[in-house]
């Protein structure tokens, strides 16, 4: 199944609580639905759980009531690995290269679970290496000598290289040098006109609903508004102060 051939899976929480410890609630009954081809961004205060929603969806938190389903079927007891063979894929938050590898490897790394079929394996790093023309040249560099915005393509790379049904993507602009942050919303817009189904948490809320076309907020761990970008444009000044008092 790929991203664009219209037949993308939706993914849901329903009714999530979680949290990190016996007796914390960071998400509170929370209820989202990821639509197949479209951007829906998690917006919120600090600390509102918009990262651990994430994480509940990629498989690195278990919900401790509610479920993840994906096309309808509950996924909540999948780790992230086998999320990621149902196409969930994730760009986490911050440098997630691994900087001893070569850039080619990092890209390997990202296919291995092709690696039984060699002509398939090789096929997705060259497309990779096709679609990131600024990776070619530094394919056998040393990912940690890259520039910053140079690993966060090739963390795009990486995301991308199984062709995910879905993309989840942690703040994917954080770190960066400001003149880098253009060209990681330039990437967001590319996916998004390619029909991917992306979900994305970010603290850039201006970018972020720019490229939504659907929004939720949360507030203390509880699910607060949600809507179309549409309802949303003419009331950010007023939600950003709303969320810098709380
Ligand atoms: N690994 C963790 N272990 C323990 N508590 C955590 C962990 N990660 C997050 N929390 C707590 O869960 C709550 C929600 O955090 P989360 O990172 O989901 O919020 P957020 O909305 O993404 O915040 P931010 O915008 O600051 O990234 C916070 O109180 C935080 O301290």
């Amino acid at each position: 199944m790929t991203a664009t051939d219209g037949t993308a899976p939706e993914l849901r929480l329903n009714g999530v609580t979680a949290g990190y410890f016996a007796n914390d609630i960071v998400l509170d009954d929370v209820s989202m639905r990821i639509e197949p081809a479209k951007v829906t961004v998690v917006l919120g205060p600090n600390g509102s759980g918009k990262s651990t929603a994430l994480r509940i969806m990629s498989g690195f938190l278990k919900p401790r009531t509610g479920t993840v389903t994906l096309a309808g079927e509950d996924i909540s007891h999948l780790d992230p690995g086998e999320r990621l063979s149902r196409g969930i894929a994730v760009l986490p938050q911050g440098r997630s290269v691994f900087p001893e590898l070569t850039v080619l490897d990092n890209l390997r790394l990202g296919a291995w679970q092709l690696r039984s079929d060699r002509g398939a394996f090789q096929a997705a790093v060259d497309a990779m290496l096709d679609r990131y023309e600024v990776l070619k040249p530094l394919r056998m560099r040393i990912a940690g000598s890259l520039s910053g915005g140079q690993a966060r393509m090739l963390e795009f790379a990486r995301t991308l290289i199984l062709q995910p049904s879905v993309l989840l993507i942690d703040e994917p602009s954080v770190g960066l040098a400001p003149v880098l942050v253009d060209g990681v919303y330039d990437e967001l817009e590319r996916l998004k006109d390619e029909g991917r189904t992306i979900l994305l948490v970010d603290q850039n809320v201006q970018a972020a609903v720019g490229l939504a076309d659907q929004v939720y907020t949360l507030a203390y761990g509880k699910n607060h508004l949600e809507g179309a970008r549409d309802g949303f444009e003419g009331q950010l000044d007023d939600l950003i102060k709303q969320w810098l008092n709380l």
